[in-house]
C-alpha cells in the first residue's frame, strides 16, 4: 500500500513528516527507528525535537539506527553524519550511545563492520524508517544497479552525488569517495517506510517511483514491493504525478 501526501511547500512537508513521527514514537514509546541525513530531513527534525522536548515525551527507550556513513571521515569531523545525527536529534533528545546505532566508516575491517550492522538492524528489527531520495533515486546511498537484494556494503559514491553533497563540504574533492550503507533488502526489512522528497529536482525520481516500473535503474522503485509506505511531498516535487485514489493534496 503506497499513500502519498502532497504538500505546498517543504515548511508544510516538515511539519507532516515531524507529526507522523511524533505520533508513532508517542503511541509507541520502545519504537526503533531508521534515519536518514541529508537536507531534506532538517527542517522535520527541528520541529520533532522541539515539540518532543516540549512536550516531555520520554525517550529512554527509543533506538535510532542511521542508513548510511562516509567512509575514512573520522566520527567526530564535523561532516560526519555520526556528527549531524548528534546534532539533529542524538544530543537534543538525550539519547544514550545504545540507543544509536551508525555504520563506522573508521573501520579496519568494511567488510566485517557491514556485517555487524546487517546483524544488528536483523536483531532489533526497524519499524519506521525515513527515507530522502537522491535525484538519481538513490535511497540511503543505493546508486542506481544496485541490485535490490542487496544488504548493507560498502559503495563508491557517484560523481553527481558527490557533487550534491559538496555543499555540507564546501568543496567537491573534500567528500568521500565511499561510504557504508544499508542496502536494498536491509531499507526493505522495516515494517513502515516514509519517504519525503522536495523541489523540482526530484520530481522525476518521485515520478519512476510512482507511475514508473520497478527497475534496478531506479534504486526507489524496489520501494513498490513494500506493503506499507507514505510518501510525503511538496508539490514542486510531485508535479509529474498523476492524480489518482490514495493521494491527498493538503
Ligand atoms: O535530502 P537530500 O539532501 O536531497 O538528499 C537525498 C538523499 O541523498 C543522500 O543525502 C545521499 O546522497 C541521502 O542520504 C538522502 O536521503
Amino acid at each position: 500500500m503506497m499513500n502519498i501526501t502532497i504538500t505546498k511547500n517543504y515548511s508544510e512537508l516538515s511539519v507532516k513528516a515531524a507529526e507522523l513521527f511524533y505520533k508513532k514514537i508517542k503511541a509507541k514509546p520502545s519504537i526503533h527507528l531508521g534515519l536518514a541525513t541529508g537536507k531534506t530531513p532538517l527542517g522535520m527534525y527541528e520541529i520533532l525535537r522541539k515539540k518532543m522536548k516540549t512536550d516531555g515525551l520520554p525517550t529512554d527507550k527509543l533506538k535510532v539506527f542511521n542508513l548510511d556513513e562516509y567512509v575514512g571521515l573520522s566520527k567526530n569531523s564535523s561532516k560526519s553524519f555520526y556528527t549531524y545525527m548528534k546534532k539533529q536529534l542524538y544530543e537534543p533528545l538525550g539519547l544514550k550511545e545504545r540507543q544509536y546505532y551508525i555504520p563506522n566508516g573508521e573501520a579496519k575491517d568494511l567488510e566485517k563492520e557491514c556485517l555487524r550492522y546487517e546483524q544488528m538492524i536483523d536483531q532489533f528489527g526497524i519499524d519506521l524508517q525515513l527515507l530522502g531520495v537522491g535525484r538519481n533515486g538513490h535511497i540511503g546511498f543505493n546508486e542506481p544497479g544496485t541490485p535490490f537484494d542487496s544488504l548493507t556494503h560498502v559503495v563508491k559514491l557517484k560523481e553527481s552525488t558527490r557533487k550534491v553533497n559538496a555543499s555540507f563540504f564546501g568543496d567537491e574533492s573534500l567528500v568521500p569517495t565511499r561510504a557504508i550503507t544499508m542496502g536494498i533488502q536491509s531499507i526493505l526489512k522495516a515494517k513502515e517506510i516514509v519517504v519525503i522528497a522536495s523541489g523540482e529536482e526530484k520530481a522525476r525520481a518521485l515520478y519512476e517511483f510512482v507511475h514508473g516500473k520497478m527497475t534496478e535503474e531506479w534504486p526507489i522503485t524496489a520501494l513498490k514491493n513494500h506493503s506499507n509506505v507514505t510518501v510525503i511531498c511538496d508539490q514542486k516535487s510531485a508535479r509529474f504525478l498523476k492524480r489518482k485514489e490514495g493521494v491527498s493534496h493538503d
